[in-house]
């Protein structure tokens, strides 16, 4: 079988976006992984893949699989470049879409100057919904890695997020603590684990290890995540910039009940085939 696909990326966070729209695509998780593989496949952070909507009034469903295979709710980067995946494949002129994903509807929005803004829906916070086991909905909570005991504020965007406040992010020990946070035990699903300095009230820098994927350039949820735990922490102040090692979003939040707005770029770097199985 013959795939044809786009390669995109929104700051770095790569990405396969593979048109499913009229033709079926047979996904397995070996097919994931093989193509997400940067030796032998083609290379990936995440694989997108478009397809017709199952709910009136809805334009399209995308589903997100990370670079291991398995399958996710959501994804911040993901979403914008979907937006620009549809509009250079003709596939909508409209410039505000609805797109149903397994954490539920969101509404992109095609900005004139080509950026994408994102209504990524309301966070949740209460521990059952992330899923986090704790015994308090308290906004930190202490988080035990062996001798290490770090302090997070979990956060749902769809997906789940840790978020720990930094000194300097580039000295934080991502690829350390990322994975031991990423598959503790208290988060039953796994969990993206964010690193976040404070540069001022509306400005931070931001890591985040993302499950599945490892540390990438970027995270859009965890961009959200991070926002939403410093301004609950009452260390931010809506708007805020939050510089990736992949470039720069900007993020609104209103407080808790309210949607959640992401704004960045979403680049295509190339179109091609590749040969499956
Ligand atoms: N890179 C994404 C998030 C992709 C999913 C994440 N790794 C998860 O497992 O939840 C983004 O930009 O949000």
């Amino acid at each position: 079988m013959r795939l044809r696909f786009t390669k995109m990326h929104g700051l770095g966070n790569d990405f396969i976006v593979v048109d499913a729209t009229r033709a079926p695509f047979e996904l397995t998780p070996e097919r994931i992984r093989f193509l997400a593989d940067r030796h032998f496949g083609v290379g990936c952070d995440q694989l997108l893949v478009v397809e017709a909507p199952t709910q009136p009034g809805v334009d399209f469903r995308y589903r997100i699989f990370n670079a291991d295979g398995g399958e996710v709710e959501q994804c911040g980067n993901g979403a914008r470049c979907f937006v620009r995946f549809v509009h250079d494949r003709k596939l909508t002129d409209k410039t505000h879409i609805r797109v149903e994903t397994q954490a539920g509807l969101i509404e992109p929005k095609l900005e004139a100057d080509g950026q994408v803004t994102v209504n990524m829906g309301a966070p949740h916070l209460a521990p059952d919904d992330i899923p986090f086991d704790a015994d308090s909905d308290a906004v930190v909570q202490p988080l035990s890695l062996g001798d290490v005991r770090v302090l997070i504020t979990a956060v749902s965007m769809g997906n789940p997020h840790a978020v720990q406040v930094v000194a300097d992010v580039d000295s934080a020990p991502v690829t350390v603590q990322g994975p031991a946070i990423e598959n503790h035990v208290r988060f039953p699903a796994r969990v993206n684990a964010g690193f976040m300095q404070v540069v001022d009230a509306h400005h931070i820098r931001l890591r985040v290890w993302e499950r599945g994927a490892g540390e990438t350039l970027a995270c859009g949820t965890g961009a959200c995540a991070a926002v939403v735990a410093g301004i609950l922490r009452e260390l931010l102040v809506s708007p805020v910039r939050v510089d990736t090692r992949g470039g720069s979003l900007s993020i609104a939040w209103a407080g808790p009940g309210s949607p959640v707005y992401m704004t960045g770029p979403a680049v295509t770097v190339f179109d091609a085939e590749i040969e499956l199985d």
